[in-house]
């Protein structure tokens, strides 16, 4: 999905200042933002974004980049890349960046069933064996901790937001309505609530094979908090506490995480 000729061609995208870019590691909610953006500027300009390419930047032909110029704006930019990896046009033309992070347990159990459930990608024998890939970086995109301490460095960034998803499943009108304001989109709180409605993981699974087509259904798996206490044994839990207490504690996206109540609790 990724070719070197792809990445290659990456470094001379050509971003704009009202690019909007969505950053995270693979299945922290990043079709659920992408969804949220695009049902914002819809309310804001009435153009209906039609995910004319992949939406993930890094991946597709490397002549994507040259079609993308035909496209209007606001364009958004999906990627699963580090902040070191993005095309500097990017901070240069100073495009507006939604980071959005997901705590690490439930992250490793949706991409195990990413992986086992989609008839088309690579499985993994058992859970045992994706989440020593997982601890070990050895994944597609690479290690969740990586990418975390990567972005890290940019938590206070102008032009640069943090989002959880759990505090979007928390309060999904609230994070609508904050995700509103960093864009500078201004809408009367009756829209933000009917963007908070269709964008619940109900709503967004109950039309999932339209916008998605086939993978719908495993995109939309389950979209809860706390589902990897289905799946993670005692030592892999411990494991992965001190793998969080080796590269994120006490950074301030350690403290955004909220790992103790996610986590641990
Ligand atoms: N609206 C809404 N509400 C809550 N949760 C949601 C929503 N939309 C997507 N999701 C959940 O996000 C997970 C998929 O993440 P991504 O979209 O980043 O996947 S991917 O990396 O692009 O393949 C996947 O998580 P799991 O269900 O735990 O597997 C989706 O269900």
């Amino acid at each position: 999905m990724c070719t070197s000729e792809t990445f290659q061609a990456l470094d001379t995208f050509e971003a704009r200042s009202d690019d909007i870019v969505l950053a995270s590691y693979p299945k922290c909610g990043s079709n659920w933002l992408l969804h949220i953006v695009s049902e914002l500027i819809f309310a804001v300009s009435k153009i209906k974004y039609n995910y004319p390419e992949f939406p993930v930047l890094e991946c597709g032909d490397p002549e994507k980049y040259q079609r993308m110029k035909q496209f209007s704006s606001p364009r958004i930019l999906a990627t699963h890349l580090h902040y070191d990896k993005l095309p500097g046009s990017i901070f240069e033309n100073n495009a507006k960046i939604l980071v959005l992070f997901r705590n690490p347990k439930d992250t490793a159990v949706s991409f195990f069933h990413f992986h086992n459930d989609v008839p088309d990608i690579p499985s993994y024998g058992s859970w045992d064996e994706f989440f020593r890939q997982f601890m070990k970086g050895q994944v597609s995109w690479g290690s969740y901790f990586d990418f975390a301490i990567n972005w890290n460095k940019h938590i206070d960034d102008a032009n640069v937001k943090f989002i959880l998803y759990e505090d979007l499943k928390e309060n999904l009108t609230s994070g609508v309505k904050q995700i509103a304001e960093f864009l500078g989109f201004s809408l009367t709180e009756e829209q933000i609530e009917t963007i908070s409605t269709r964008s619940t993981f109900q709503a967004m699974r109950a039309k999932s094979q339209e916008t998605h087509g086939a993978v719908g259904r495993f995109l939309f798996r389950k979209g809860e908090v706390g589902d990897w206490k289905n799946l993670f044994r005692e030592t892999q839990s411990q494991a992965m506490d001190e793998k969080f207490q080796e590269c994120l504690a006490g950074t301030s996206l350690g403290a955004k995480l909220k790992y103790v109540s996610y986590c641990q609790a």
